[in-house]
């Protein structure tokens, strides 16, 4: 048994087709893990395997307690998730959204306390989102929204942040803006985080360790140094692309040709 997240054989079949097949991996307290991987490869899958909203065979354990055996509501005090493609609800306020996230923390039907507002009106500052606390949801930018999520997420104070496709509709100081705050999270607090990311610099950067998935199974994992190669991205990506060392960790450079 390790302290954590463990994941073990893991394995998703929609339709007929296996879409993930063995997956295992471990990511300890305080740990950040990037799944990388082609389109269709099955990250997201995984990530929603992991939070018990996809049928799987194999197990996810935190700290040697099969997830499966918690009831909802303690899984969602132990694991939040902002989704790719999230489905946003209408007329709501940001700050009522951002609220929700305070839900498996309240007792039923109970009105929020003076605790629970605090840690919303504190993660929508965090995430400069208290300019936009009082507009509709709806109404914010893509990448307002993403934060909003994001702030959904992180205000359920969990113990793992599972995070898919974080930065996709930032521009390049909000991805930052929320990385880093991520990565503050996990080194004062011990977040857990297991995210998929696209941007493969950004993995490399921010990322601890990195799981590579193709077709559904893990073809490498390690620190990005060890996983990201240009062979590996030729391989499983049919990229060209050099790979540079960065103050933080390997960068992805593409090449135009051979
Ligand atoms: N409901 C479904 N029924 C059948 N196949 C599905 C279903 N949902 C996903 N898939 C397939 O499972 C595979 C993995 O999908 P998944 O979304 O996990 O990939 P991904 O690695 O996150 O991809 P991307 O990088 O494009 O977001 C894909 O081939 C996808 O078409």
């Amino acid at each position: 048994m390790s302290a954590g997240l463990e994941v073990t054989g893991l394995g998703v079949a929609l339709g007929r087709a296996p879409v993930l097949t063995d997956v295992g991996l471990t990511a300890g307290p305080g740990s950040w893990t990037a799944v990388i991987g082609p389109n269709g490869a099955g990250k997201s899958t995984l990530l929603r395997a992991v939070l018990g909203v996809m049928r799987h065979s194999g197990t996810v354990c935190w700290d040697g307690v099969a997830l499966d055996a918690l009831t909802r509501r303690d899984r969602a005090r132990l694991l939040a998730y902002a989704p790719q493609l999230p489905v946003l609800p209408e007329a709501v306020t940001t700050r009522d959204y951002v609220a929700l996230g305070r839900t498996p923390h309240r007792a039923l039907l109970a009105a929020p306390r003076a605790a629970d507002r605090a840690v919303v009106e504190e993660t929508m500052a965090r995430l400069e989102l208290d300019r936009l606390a009082d507009r509709v949801l709806t109404t914010l930018s893509g990448g307002e929204q993403q934060r909003a999520v994001l702030a959904r997420a992180l205000a359920q104070r969990p113990q793992v942040l599972l995070l898919d496709e974080p930065t996709t509709a930032l521009d390049l100081g909000h991805a930052q803006q929320v990385l880093d705050l991520v990565d503050r999270l996990r080194r004062t607090d011990g977040l857990t985080v297991l995210s998929t990311l696209h941007d493969l610099s950004l993995a490399g950067q921010y990322a601890d360790r990195l799981v590579l998935l193709a077709g559904g199974r893990v073809v490498a994992e390690g620190t990005p140094a060890q996983v990201l190669t240009p062979a590996a991205l030729r391989t499983h990506y049919g990229a060209r692309a050099a790979v540079v060392e960065g103050p933080d960790g390997p960068a992805v450079l593409p090449v135009r040709r051979d």
